[in-house]
């Protein structure tokens, strides 16, 4: 698993230096046919992309670091209305599993408030480090967006895209006992519209393939990965595919991670859109409102339902 390269995601260059991130151009096609290929048969892709430093990653990794060694008490403050969305620890199944969210992260303000409930006085260093990597995170997602937007010939329709605000989730994963590989965090598709993650040196998540085989990523220490959520995959009439992933944990490390979750503003509709249902592809999901959703995978009922089926329990024709 893993260490069998032909399983591995593809890898997909974003590259600043050169003119394929033009519209219109050669390179541009090339990438959006790459892009399209990839979130249909995988629903995720490793991005390098060259304009985040290294520097930038470490920032704001040490400042992740800084926000989990605060006393559990503290990280508790960090509360939301939907509670998948704020502190989360000290669950009996994923005992390894601790994080926290940032609504509207790339906003100075929410992070201002934030960092006030976390430390007396804030922490203008975590702010300047989010926001500075969460600004070029969504920089780097509109492009994909608008990349997965060409590669459907629907370049035009841009407002079809959806309107989104990042939150910025924050992981830490401990190390498991010696010896075990251990469940760090459940098998699930995320509900959002994209999602793009960042790990820093401790691998541990796994994606599944079409074929159902789980797959463990290592991607190179500055990519990220971008991965196709229920809203995404209902928007194109489930022609990418929302990628089920998990996070395994092996080794003496703690992992920490992060991801920029591009979540629909309150109304949002969400449609497949009609030219990309046809004969061949009948449309699979009806359309519908992107809170109602994330409040029925919340609910009782949704819980009951295994992550990747749920939107098709809730909007399924
Ligand atoms: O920690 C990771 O790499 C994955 C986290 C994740 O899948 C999520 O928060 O939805
Ligand atoms: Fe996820």
């Amino acid at each position: 698993m893993g260490s069998d390269p032909e399983s591995q995601i593809p890898v997909i260059k974003f590259s600043t230096g050169s003119n394929d991130l033009d519209r219109g151009t050669e390179g541009w096609h090339k990438l959006c046919k790459r892009v399209r290929e990839a979130c249909e048969n995988y629903g995720c892709f490793e991005v390098a992309y060259d304009k985040i430093p290294t520097q930038s990653r470490a920032e704001t990794f040490s400042a992740i670091r800084q926000l989990f060694d605060l006393p559990l008490y503290t990280k508790q403050k960090n509360v939301n209305l939907y509670p998948t969305l704020g502190y989360r620890g000290q669950i009996a199944a994923i005992p390894l599993y601790e994080s926290l969210g940032i609504e509207d992260a790339s906003n100075f303000e929410s992070l201002k408030s934030f960092t006030g409930l976390m430390w007396p006085g804030g922490h203008d260093q975590f702010c300047q480090a989010v926001i500075s990597i969460l600004k070029s995170l969504e920089e780097l997602n509109h492009i994909i967006v608008r990349a997965i937007l060409d590669g459907y010939g629907l370049g035009e329709k841009t407002e079809s895209i959806i309107s989104c605000k990042t939150l910025l989730r924050v992981m830490r994963y401990r190390a498991p006992p010696a010896g075990e590989y251990m469940k760090g965090l459940q098998p699930h598709t995320d509900k959002i519209w994209t999602t793009i993650l960042c790990e820093d040196e401790v691998s541990g998540l796994e994606v599944e393939t079409k074929d159902g085989k789980w797959v463990k990523l290592s991607p190179s220490p500055g990519s990220f990965i971008f991965m196709v959520p229920d809203c995404l995959m209902a928007w194109c009439n489930c022609r990418m595919r929302a990628v089920k992933h998990r996070v395994m944990m092996s080794g003496d490390k703690d992992r920490y991670s992060f991801g920029a979750f591009a979540i629909p503003v309150d109304g949002s509709i969400i449609k497949a859109q009609k030219e990309l249902v046809d004969e061949e592809h009948p449309q699979l999901l009806k359309e519908f409102e992107f809170t109602d959703f994330f409040r029925f995978h919340l609910s009782e009922e949704g819980r009951a339902i295994d992550s990747d089926k749920q939107v098709f329990a809730f909007a399924g024709i």
